[in-house]
């Protein structure tokens, strides 16, 4: 009897690359004997919202999705919001897809759809941010609204040079927010430029910001909390911080984060895996340790181009 595939896409994810592929890929899953269950989303949250319909009626051996970062966290939303979940087969065809490199997946999605049915099952931390899910970051501050605030019909044409173009937009507009940050027994209050609890090697498409110790499920998060500079000097010093990797300075705290509650009198716009998560004064962030399941590459152990 033939397994059940379900597979969404977002057919405007990026520069639309999964549409040259899309039936190559579906070939291919039948090809290997599974029966597949293909739609595609058509707006926000349609991801999410499809995961909980066909789960909920039906049993199936994986569920596959095609997008960027934003249509991967919609669906692992989805389930985890279902009792048994399903393992998650990732073909990432998005601007950035920061998550896909902690996978180690091929940017050429057949050889991603590949990896779906040869890679291995991976049980995988998931963040919860004042009761929604994150895959990878939650972030505030500079350039984090340049995820969400970009025109996808701009990222359709000029791929992630759309967000660099939106970042430098914001250079001159710096902001700076007082929070109070607990997490364990440390309690830091401080004015912030920027904030990020992440599980990801990639975070905005740059690799090495969040340090060498990245593990997808050791229950710990990655805490980066950036300072606010009050001089050139200090500038200075938060940017050569940041290209040597140094996160533990007088400019940055840096720690593992398991639980973190960031409280703050002025509302704090978030990004959630790049999409916009909501404005709040008190968020508490807890990670979920080995929550889903998710194929990685294990190929030689390498991202494969
Ligand atoms: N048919 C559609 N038309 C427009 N937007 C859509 C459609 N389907 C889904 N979306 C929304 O598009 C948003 C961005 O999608 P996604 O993250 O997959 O791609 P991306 O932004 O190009 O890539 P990345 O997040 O890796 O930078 C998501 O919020 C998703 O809900």
């Amino acid at each position: 009897m033939k397994k059940k595939l379900l597979f969404i896409y977002n057919p405007m994810a990026g520069k639309s690359k999964i549409k040259t592929w899309l039936s190559s890929i579906i070939e291919f899953f039948v090809r290997n004997n599974f029966e597949v269950v293909t739609y595609a989303t058509t707006g926000k949250k349609d991801a999410k919202k499809i995961v909980l319909d066909c789960l909920s009626r039906d049993n199936y051996e994986l569920v596959v999705c095609s997008g960027g970062d934003g249509t991967l966290n919609e669906v692992i939303s989805g389930i985890m919001n279902i009792e048994n979940r399903t393992k998650i087969g990732y073909i990432p065809s998005g601007t950035t897809n920061d998550f896909a490199y902690n996978l180690k997946l091929p940017k050429n999605l057949p050889k991603a759809a590949g990896v779906v049915l040869s890679g291995e099952a991976f049980p995988c931390d998931i963040g919860l941010i004042n009761g929604e899910y994150f895959t990878y970051t939650a972030a505030f501050g500079l350039f984090t609204d340049t995820s969400y605030e970009t025109p996808q019909t701009t990222k359709n044409v000029l791929g992630r040079m759309a967000y660099i173009l939106e970042g430098i937009k914001r250079l001159p507009n710096w902001k700076s927010y007082r929070m109070e940050i607990t997490c364990d027994d440390r309690v830091i209050t401080d004015n912030f430029i920027y904030g990020m609890v992440s599980n990801s090697v990639s975070v905005g498409g740059f690799k090495g910001l969040t340090g060498k110790d990245v593990l997808l499920d050791d229950g710990l998060f990655e805490g980066i909390f950036i300072k606010m500079p009050q001089t050139v000097m200090d500038f200075q010093g938060v940017i050569n911080d940041l290209l040597k990797g140094n996160l533990n300075s007088e400019h940055i705290y840096s720690f593992p984060v398991k639980e973190i509650l960031l409280t703050s009198e002025e509302k704090v716009p978030w990004s959630i895996d790049g999409e916009f998560g909501g404005e709040f004064n008190s968020v508490n962030i807890t990670n979920l340790q080995k929550a889903i399941t998710i194929i990685r590459n294990t190929e030689n152990g390498r991202c494969v181009k």
